[in-house]
């Protein structure tokens, strides 16, 4: 029997537990009684944690995942559905979750969703927009929107069909069934099915596998999968980490030097490569 992972507490928050087990983080939302639903909070926080992983060298891998065994997510949390998005505690309606998606999305480090139970309407987008998924055997997929007078065309929709194929995603969103976790392996939704208890444990091999890697090259080629489908920011994204690495070279640096040194730059010695 294999021990438990033991998990250090990075922050406290109000709606998720936010922890690390070496370079893994683990961000989980902390709503079970309502099968994980966000409120704008449960996001500004999943977004606040997200930005410190971005920050903190010394985590190469997130897991995105929900407490309680029964749900990932299942969406904004209907209660406190407003006019206009989902009203927190400051009255404004949001609709933040899209911004979430977004760093999950340019994060430069790899983002692997744990779900158990239900991954449902936003909560279905969530794991969609993660580099990885891993599923326990009670895991069951599927959106809602049209049922519940909303939708998601954003990465919801044409990443979707990325992932599934066109046909399967126009089912999957003008139909809103449910798919089990076998269903879901078998239309590429999700990358690995396994039983539940052993969900944890096979997603942090696969996180210490990742962290094995070299870290610049995950990066780059997180931000080349982005850049074919998310037109100028996704090639703002892959430039920018061209950008980072030829500030790394001594071709760079020179320029830099000779500025500060108020000199003319010599690039002369750099090779012109084929
Ligand atoms: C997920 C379910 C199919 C599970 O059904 P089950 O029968 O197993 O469980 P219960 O229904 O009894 O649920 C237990 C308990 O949890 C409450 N609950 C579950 N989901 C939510 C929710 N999303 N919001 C609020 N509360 C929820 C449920 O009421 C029960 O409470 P009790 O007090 O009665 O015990 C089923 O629960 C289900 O269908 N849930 C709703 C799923 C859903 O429609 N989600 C919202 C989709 S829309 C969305 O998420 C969304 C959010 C955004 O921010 C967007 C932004 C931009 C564009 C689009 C967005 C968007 O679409």
């Amino acid at each position: 029997m294999p021990e438990p992972i033991s998990w250090t507490p990075i922050k406290e928050f109000k709606e998720i537990l936010f922890t690390q087990h070496g370079g893994i983080a683990k961000i989980s939302i902390n709503r079970p009684q309502v099968h994980n639903a966000f409120t704008p909070l449960t996001v500004q926080e999943m977004i606040e944690a997200m930005n410190l992983c971005r920050d903190r060298t010394d985590i190469g891998v997130i897991i995105l995942t929900g407490e309680g065994g029964r749900a990932f997510c299942s969406g904004g949390d209907q209660s406190v559905r407003g006019h206009g998005g989902y009203v927190g505690e400051d009255a404004v309606p949001r609709l933040n979750v899209l911004d979430l998606q977004r760093i999950i999305r340019t994060i430069p480090k790899p983002v692997i969703a744990m779900v158990a139970g239900w991954a449902i309407g936003g909560g279905h987008v969530l794991h969609v927009v993660c580099d990885l998924t891993i599923a326990a055997d009670n895991a069951r997929f599927g959106q809602t929107g049209p049922n519940v007078g909303s939708f998601d065309g954003g990465f919801g929709a044409s990443y979707l069909a990325r992932v599934v194929g066109q046909k399967k995603a126009r089912e999957i969103w003008f139909l809103c069934d449910q798919y089990d976790a076998q269903e879901a392996l078998d239309m590429g939704l999700v990358n690995k099915v396994v039983p539940l208890d052993k969900l944890e444990e096979t997603t942090v091999a696969w996180c210490h596998k990742i962290l094995q890697k070299s870290p610049l090259s995950l990066r780059m080629l997180k931000s080349s999968f982005n850049a074919e489908l998310d037109g100028q920011a996704g090639i703002q994204e892959l430039a920018g980490n061209a950008t980072l690495l030829y500030y790394l070279s001594d071709e760079a640096k020179e320029g830099r030097n000779a500025y500060m040194e108020k000199r003319q730059p010599d690039f002369s010695k750099f090779p012109k490569f084929p």
